[in-house]
């Protein structure tokens, strides 16, 4: 089985656009949970445009599945973690400036770095995770720095598959056999939805957990935009 982690971003940008609390991420966080997700995942951004600290902090008591919190390790982020010990931690080499995540690690560039942050966090009895794209070589690095999983930063494969090319799986189905053989959890995300998970799941063997937000989110809207239209007309008449 494979998990399915709600990525909650989306709702704290959806809130900030008016400064309330509307749609309140706790509440929201419980409620994907009801549903039956299986995980909640944030990925906090030093400039906190859309999940702020705060919110990781206050998550942390109503998160009862695998809290997972996503980020380039950075003082600010490591101290958070450290000190809110979520189930798995997932590193990401963000930009200050990116506007989503839109690279893996150089695992072979960082080894150093990676392994003394992913001790750090193991020691800590946090699980790690490292945002990687689907190269061999970098599969093979993630291996060398001791963390438990990788995920496989899967934008490339939801591009291509969008467009009709179902071959864009051949280097995560690869990665992802090598992984297994290294002996390290895979995880993946980035654009993952209701068209293309499918495919995905049945060509990456032992897929564990796989985080989804962006295209959740907007599925959500449609597949739930009919009814409350019909819940404020019944109100209007
Ligand atoms: C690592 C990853 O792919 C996701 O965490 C994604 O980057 C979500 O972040 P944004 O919501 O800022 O796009
Ligand atoms: N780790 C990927 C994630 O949390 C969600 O990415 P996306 O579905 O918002 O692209």
């Amino acid at each position: 089985m494979t998990k399915l982690s709600v990525n909650i971003n989306k709702i704290a940008t959806l809130r900030n656009s008016r400064g309330g609390d509307l749609p309140n991420v706790v509440q929201f966080a419980k409620d994907v949970q009801e549903f039956g997700a299986q995980g909640v995942t944030i990925h906090p951004r030093p400039d906190e445009r859309h999940i702020r600290y705060q919110d990781a902090y206050d998550l942390k008591p109503v998160v009862y599945t695998e809290y997972n919190i996503e980020g380039n390790p950075i003082p600010k982020f490591m101290e958070m973690v450290l000190e809110l010990k979520p189930t798995q931690v997932t590193l990401v080499p963000d930009s200050i400036d990116a506007l989503t995540s839109n690279a893996g690690w150089d695992t072979i560039k960082y080894k150093d770095f990676l392994s003394e942050v992913i001790q750090e966090f193991k020691s800590n009895g946090i699980r790690t995770s490292i945002f990687v794209d689907p190269e061999k070589q970098q599969i093979e690095g993630a291996a060398k720095t001791g963390t438990d999983r990788i995920e496989l930063y899967t934008e490339a494969f939801a591009h291509h598959y969008g467009l009709g090319n179902s071959q864009a799986i051949v280097p995560y189905t690869e990665c992802a056999e090598l992984a297994n053989s290294l002996g390290l959890g895979i995880n993946a995300g980035h654009d993952l939805s209701l068209e293309n998970i499918a495919f995905f799941k049945a060509n990456i063997p032992e897929l564990l957990e796989v985080s989804i937000g962006h295209a959740l989110i907007s599925e959500s809207l449609y597949l739930g935009v009919e009814q409350v239209i019909k819940s404020y007309l019944q109100k209007l008449k």
